[in-house]
């Protein structure tokens, strides 16, 4: 505090906090990505506010996030674990909040070598292609009534998932019931907690949310222990899964080894699991709801659709290349509505941006959802327009300029990148060819309603429900 005192005169600007609440009524909200780039347009691209007893910075402009996420990355990558996260003792193992030291590289590497490479991801195609099947069978089935997008894809990557972890494949019964334990999470992390704006109260779990993260978690973890033990009993996939590739790696006595244990493991797979179904299908939701809205988008994207996949049913990972549109629809779906719109890293050490001085312990966030609509980058920056994208080194791993990075930049860059990119393009491409949808007559009339709700991603406040025809 003293050091803060200190370098307080060096801090960027701000609005002026309120004793003990700070600037917490500035951005109390459901919505904070918006509050904070309002604030940002008084303040600048890079201002400080008191939030409770927390001293955080937002970066909302591409070379505000330049200094965070490149130049001063290396010391700009701890996490402040959301008391919610500690239910079950979820942050003690979790990738998401471990500090940027030995056990989280071990995870990150085994991630992205056994799930999350190239060569991994190829192997994945008949299980990809299993899914994109199980969920057209689907669609078409639900011809009667109006179909829950965001549920369709929520059910297709819990069925991939689940096959590329376990080899297995989940009854209806238990995906019915994660559908409702990662809604329930995402209502739990909407919940502004006092516990995090005043960690000195967090003990006392006041408002119940780290008790209600732990069951929901808990829930997770069991099915995942009973897939390890039945590994653990039974014989050998024949494959190579991810759960192999651990327990191999938690046999084998060296580095690794000490970090792969049972509760890193179980953190580990409840983490890419939930990743998964929560990020994927609520960006596929946001793409439906733009493209039932342009119908030129919509008319286009499937004619690329149709002549490029001829009379194949789904979009393979190997047809992606050859659908410049649909990766356009992709990337302007990711910029208009970032599924992580703000990204926090704690800071380890003090660093100098733009002439202030960002101590060290204090949360620096980037505003992601600010920069992707920020006027002075992009032309109409809230319409949807994947035009833009054509014939533009926009990569999805983040641009030279720092104005588009769904997947943020630097050391924490999402480690379900590659995961990611190939199933949006498959999903979305899946769900389209051959099946023509329109939205329910009611919501024609009334408009539909593209409110947001952040909960631990950002995804549509009324769930997305669209009437299916095969073609
Ligand atoms: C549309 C899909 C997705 C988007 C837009 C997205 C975006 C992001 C963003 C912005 C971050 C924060 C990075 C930072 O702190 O700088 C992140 C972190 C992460 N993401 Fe994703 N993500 C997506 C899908 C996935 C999937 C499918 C997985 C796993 C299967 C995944 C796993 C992770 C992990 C493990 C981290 C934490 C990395 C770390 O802190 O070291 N994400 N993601």
């Amino acid at each position: 505090y003293q050091m803060l005192q200190a370098t307080r005169h060096h801090l960027p600007p701000g609005p002026v906090p309120l004793p003990v609440i700070g600037n917490l009524l500035d951005v109390a909200s459901r919505l904070p990505h918006r509050s904070l780039a309002r604030l940002a347009e008084r303040y600048g691209p890079l201002m400080t506010l008191r939030l409770g007893s927390a001293v955080v910075i937002v970066a909302s402009s591409p070379a505000a996030a330049r200094e965070v996420l490149r130049t001063h990355n290396g010391s700009i990558t701890g996490r402040n674990a959301p008391d919610a996260w500690n239910g079950a003792g979820h942050a003690a193992n979790s990738v998401f909040v471990l500090p940027p030291r030995r056990r989280r590289r071990a995870l990150r590497r085994v991630g992205a070598e056994h799930l999350l490479s190239p060569r991994r991801l190829d192997g994945l195609h008949p299980a990809v292609r299993a899914a994109m099947l199980e969920m057209r069978r689907r669609v078409s089935e639900s011809t009667a009534a109006p179909v829950e997008v965001g549920r369709m894809a929520f059910e297709a990557m819990a069925d991939l998932m689940w096959r590329a972890m376990f080899s297995s494949v989940m009854d209806v019964a238990t995906v019915g019931e994660l559908h409702g334990v990662a809604r329930e999470a995402v209502l739990l992390a909407l919940t502004p907690n006092v516990s995090d704006f005043f960690p000195a109260l967090a003990a006392f779990d006041l408002q119940g949310v780290r008790r209600g993260m732990a069951r929901q978690m808990g829930r997770v973890y069991e099915l995942i222990d009973q897939e390890i033990d039945k590994r653990r009993r039974g014989p050998e996939t024949g494959g190579h899964d991810l759960l192999d590739v651990m327990l191999e790696t938690s046999d084998q006595g060296n580095i690794d080894a000490v970090v792969m244990n049972r509760d890193t493991m179980r953190a580990f797979l409840t983490d890419l699991f939930l990743a998964a179904v929560d990020t994927i299908p609520g960006a596929i939701e946001w793409a439906m709801a733009e493209l039932l809205q342009n119908p030129k988008t919509m008319k286009n994207l499937k004619e690329q659709l149709n002549s490029v996949l001829g009379s194949k049913t789904c979009v393979e990972c190997s047809d992606i290349d050859d659908l410049p549109y649909l990766q356009a629809v992709v990337k302007e779906t990711l910029r208009l509505h970032a599924v992580v719109p703000l990204v926090p890293n704690k800071v380890e050490n003090v660093v100098e941006i733009h002439g202030h001085t960002i101590p060290k312990g204090s949360t620096v966030i980037v505003n992601l959802w600010a920069i992707h609509r920020s006027a002075e980058v992009w032309t109409d920056p809230s319409k949807f327009i994947p035009e833009r994208f054509l014939g533009k080194e926009f990569h999805f791993q983040g641009t030279e300029d720092f104005e588009f990075m769904p997947f943020s930049a630097g050391r924490r860059i999402c480690l379900g990148l590659p995961l990611a990119t190939r199933m949006l393009h498959v999903l979305l491409g899946s769900l389209l060819k051959d099946f023509e949808w329109t939205l329910p007559e009611q919501v024609m009339k009334n408009g539909l309603d593209m409110s947001e709700k952040l909960g631990l991603t950002m995804s549509m406040a009324t769930p997305l429900q669209a009437i299916v025809k095969g073609m």
